[in-house]
């Protein structure tokens, strides 16, 4: 019988592995019967290829079970591209992500931010022939930095903030004209235009909300979680958005209770198969440019002789400005009072208590029809769990050194603020050689207001919950424009997406029982072939 399976040539490579087996089954037990020259040669001759065989195939199984779990990404990207219209500057941000790993939290990173330079897009109603040269700069960065063949499919984006709010306010018409000559410009490149329009505070304050937890890798990290405990206190674990830009200042938070008061200032989301009410408010005229320019326009009353001191400037600095230029904005024209004189010379005193002081009456605190306001009768939720403040709050932070790993009390900025504001202004401006003069004379008054305003959104005995973020995990910048566009692309879905092949540990353990078979089958195989060699030799 055994010569019969044996014979034909052809049988032997089918049944070679069963051949095999059996013969080596047959060495180990010395039986003389299986002394078959034609076996012998067989065996001398396809044993090391079906071994081979055996292993190959074990290999390409593992391989196939990396594959599955780590699908590689670098084939097709995806790119879009966000235009930050704010009120005080233009930036044009880039994204990349892979198109297959789309649903990975912090996959999605900023691979430019071209800043455009000028002012903010607002100051273009009576100069919409300069547009084209104020856009195109980084429209050209665009182009280099995404290759040609994604140019039809990139989508770009231009959202407007505050500055064209308040335009908007003060005539819709012209802040219309913006908007369409930016969308017939925009359109000309050879990109997916989709939409050059003013975002609203809300939007803003909740897709920024959006950016920040996305780049922490909290809405993501929730999704997967088996703690049932996190569902609880959701939360908690989301940061709130802290954002101050020149003319608007946005704070957004996932409240621990909502009462009816705050109900209608909550924006509702579903992510990644999750459902969070966010509170959100923006008060328009609350940045940083405009809150300046407000407490301006409300000391010059103060004025004598075209002159007043400002505690919230350097002493040794000067200003002269314009009374019709602050009077005459959407922001500061309550404050008009009349003057004899069209400009007022402004001297700074470098007095911080007295700019506390003075920058107190900025806020409206008289009237709050909810339980607890913040100021301006807007309903103040309690803050709780962290918050991430980013934009001019880390603007200012970061040049007095007062980051989140350096500061863990509000009484060290006070004190830092105190020392800063009374420094004179020719040791700041020889000190800080290269900062813009603009920037560095409102340092003093920029780090007062944030003290005044998160003191009443209530964060006085809460400084340490606050982190002043820049960029997140190295990704993208913190701010709405990610968030806009995670949202307008569908790249955070509503829904869980489908889980991968296998859970972590499933696939590390799945890889070591493979790996170890493998190595038993070769050594075994190894041994066994050996030990038949002998025997028939
Ligand atoms: N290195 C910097 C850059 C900006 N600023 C200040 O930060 C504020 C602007 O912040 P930004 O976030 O750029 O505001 P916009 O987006 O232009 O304004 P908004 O969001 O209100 O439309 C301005 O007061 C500007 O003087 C600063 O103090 N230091
Ligand atoms: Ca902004």
């Amino acid at each position: 019988m055994r010569k019969d399976c044996l014979s034909g040539n052809q049988k032997r490579s089918a049944l070679g592995a069963g051949r095999i087996l059996f013969a080596s089954l047959a060495s180990l037990s010395f039986s003389s019967g299986y002394q078959d020259s034609r076996l012998k040669k067989f065996f001398s001759r396809n044993g090391t290829v079906i071994l081979g065989f055996i292993f190959i195939l074990s290999l390409i199984v593992l391989f196939a079970v990396g594959l599955s779990q780590n699908r590689k990404t670098s084939e097709n990207f995806k790119y879009g591209i966000v235009f930050d219209a704010g009120s005080s500057h233009t930036t044009m941000y880039i994204y990349k992500w892979s198109a297959e790993k789309v649903n990975d939290t912090g996959l999605v990173y900023e691979i430019e931010a071209c800043k455009v330079k000028g002012p903010g897009i607002s100051t273009y109603a009576t100069k919409l022939q300069e547009l084209p040269i104020y856009l195109t700069q980084c429209m050209g960065r665009a182009k280099e930095l995404i290759p040609k063949y994604k140019h039809q499919e990139t989508p770009i984006y231009l959202g407007a903030t505050a500055g064209m709010r308040l335009l908007s306010l003060e005539d819709a018409k012209l802040a219309n004209k913006i908007l369409s000559a930016v969308t017939s410009l925009l359109s000309s490149y050879p990109f997916n235009f989709r939409g050059a329009r003013i975002i609203s505070g809300s939007e803003e304050g909740a897709y920024g909300w959006i950016t920040i937890n996305y780049l922490l890798g909290i809405l993501k990290e929730k999704q997967y979680s088996k703690d049932p405990s996190l569902e609880k206190n959701e939360s908690q674990e989301t940061y709130g958005a802290l954002d101050l830009g020149g003319a608007s200042t946005q704070i957004t938070f996932v409240p621990k209770t909502v009462t009816k008061n705050t109900a209608s200032k909550l924006m509702k989301f579903r992510l990644y198969g999750k459902n969070y009410s966010v509170f959100t408010h923006s008060y328009l005229c609350y940045g940083m440019d405009q809150a300046l320019l407000r407490k301006l326009a409300k000391d010059s009353k103060n004025a004598v002789l075209e002159a007043y001191m400002e505690p919230c400037f350097h002493p040794g600095y000067e200003r002269t400005v314009d009374l019709h230029e602050i009077y005459n904005t959407t922001c500061a024209w309550t404050f008009k009072v009349w003057l004899p004189f069209n400009k007022i010379r402004i001297q700074g005193s470098g007095n911080f208590e007295k700019c506390l002081q003075s920058i107190n009456e900025l806020f409206s605190i008289s009237y709050c029809r909810y339980t607890s306001c913040a100021f301006n009768s807007v309903s103040r939720p309690s803050v709780h769990g962290k918050f991430g403040a980013f934009s001019a709050y880390y603007y200012v932070m970061e040049f007095l050194n007062l980051t989140s790993d350096k500061v863990s009390s509000r009484d060290m900025v006070n004190e830092k603020m105190r020392t800063f504001c009374s420094t004179p202004w020719e040791v700041v401006n020889t000190t800080f050689i290269g900062v813009k003069e603009k920037y560095l004379s409102e340092y003093c008054f920029a780090g007062s207001y944030i003290l005044k305003l998160l003191e009443y959104y209530n964060f006085t005995d809460y400084w340490n919950h606050i982190e002043f973020m820049d960029k997140i995990n190295n990704n993208a910048e913190a701010g709405w424009t990610l968030g806009y566009m995670l949202n307008l692309t569908n790249i955070i879905p509503a829904e869980l997406p489908p889980p991968k092949p296998f859970s972590r540990p499933t696939y590390i353990s799945l890889m070591v029982v493979f790996s170890l078979v493998l190595a038993a089958v070769f050594i075994l195989g190894s041994v066994l072939f050996h030990k038949s060699w002998y025997f028939w030799n």
